[in-house]
């Protein structure tokens, strides 16, 4: 059976993920989608000559008998309302970070989940399916490099526009290993910690950045990470692991080597959607996979979007009060303790 999809928010990753199901994945078909903006759908629609309908709004394309599954990509303060709407419907759900943007709203969707007893939703941390993240992460599991004990990592985007804001930082950039350096290390947030280095002349008048991270495990595992976006050279994701008998580090991404104008060089990616390109090949594709031959997503649930948002709130906590802050999670439910491995790697 191939997997129906339905979309809701046809902006830049939206359309990332119709490219994808409709070009390189097996197995899924899109036969839906919506956007506030009706010529965003249309434009959707016609850029991927995709033969799927055009609705009105998430709850229209949600009832839709012919809609099996939906992915929600639209704007995060947007995703609570229809990530509850298709879980009620009984509809599987791939929804972009962040799940909700606020824990209540988390908490609200592993609720609705819970109360129809079945696992439905996946959420968009891709970094989980990265290659070289699960090179880093079985070298861990497998005690290569001894116990871990830090990890120095950075995120950095050459540049942002004037509507990227201080908090965002945290929720829109950091979310992202906030997710995957607990899920590498096997270990859960205790504290977190947020210190505003000298600022670049070319951040905007609002904005501070660079920001230093620092996040502790319960452990004891102590993680700094730098966000840094208007680095200008690129997009840059490092991660370097310092255990008891070694080091072990995310590869740097291949490229060419070259010999030009007196210099040896190689290229560095300048837009995230391509560093991560085989990532958000492999998360849709196990969601895709998971549900064809299972009946459930495989990759990361609902509560790992609670998780992730419980983190982000403390490191907005932080960045206020320049403490250190503690992160104080509920108890995971047994519904949601399960292996998550992604199948298909
Ligand atoms: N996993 C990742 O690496 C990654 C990368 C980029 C974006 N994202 C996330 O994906 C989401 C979308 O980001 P984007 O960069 O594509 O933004 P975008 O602004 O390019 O697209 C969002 C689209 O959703 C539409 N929209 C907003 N509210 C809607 C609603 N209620 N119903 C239908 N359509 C609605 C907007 O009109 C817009 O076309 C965000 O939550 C963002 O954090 C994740
Ligand atoms: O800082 C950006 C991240 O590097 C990307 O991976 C996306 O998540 C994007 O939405 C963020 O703004």
């Amino acid at each position: 059976m191939t997997l129906r999809i339905g979309v809701i928010g046809t902006g830049a990753i939206g359309k990332e993920h119709i490219r994808r199901i409709t070009n390189n994945l097996s197995g899924g078909k899109v036969v839906a989608v919506t956007d506030i903006e009706e010529a965003s759908a249309k434009s959707a629609i016609e850029q991927f000559g995709l033969d799927a309908g055009i609705y009105p709004d998430d709850k229209t394309l949600i009832a839709e008998g012919d809609v099996d599954a939906v992915l929600v990509t639209s704007w995060g303060p947007e995703h609570e309302e229809s990530v509850i709407a298709a879980i009620e419907a009984g509809k599987y759900v791939f929804c972009e970070k962040p799940l909700a943007t606020t824990i209540e709203g988390c908490m609200r969707i592993v609720e609705a989940e819970m109360k129809l007893g079945k696992q439905l939703v996946q959420v968009g941390f891709m970094r989980r399916y990265d290659s070289g993240y699960l090179q880093l992460k079985e070298a861990i599991d497998n005690k290569f490099i001894g116990e871990p004990l830090l990890l120095h990592c950075a995120h950095r985007n050459p540049e942002v526009d004037t509507t990227y804001s201080t908090d965002m930082a945290i929720t829109d950039t950091l979310i992202h290993e906030i997710d995957v350096l607990h899920w590498l290390v096997n270990d859960d947030y205790k504290s977190v910690q947020v210190i505003f280095p000298k600022k670049t002349r070319y951040a905007h008048e609002e904005l501070r950045d660079p920001q230093f991270v620092i996040l502790e495990t319960k452990s004891g595992i102590v993680i700094n990470v730098e966000i840094s976006v208007n680095c200008k050279y690129g997009y840059d994701i490092q991660c370097e692991v310092v255990g008891e008998e070694g080091i072990a580090k995310l590869p740097e991404v291949p490229s060419i080597t070259f010999r030009k104008n007196g210099r040896i060089g190689s290229h560095i990616l300048m837009d995230w959607k391509e560093r991560f390109m085989d990532a958000y090949d492999a998360e849709l594709q196990d969601f895709i996979d998971a549900i064809r031959k299972t009946g459930e997503p495989n990759g990361p649930t609902a509560w790992d979007g609670y998780i992730a948002q419980v983190t982000a709130e403390a490191c907005l906590k932080a960045q206020n009060s320049g403490k250190k802050e503690a992160v104080v999670f509920l108890e995971q439910p047994d519904f949601y303790k399960k292996n998550l491995k992604p199948a298909n790697v």
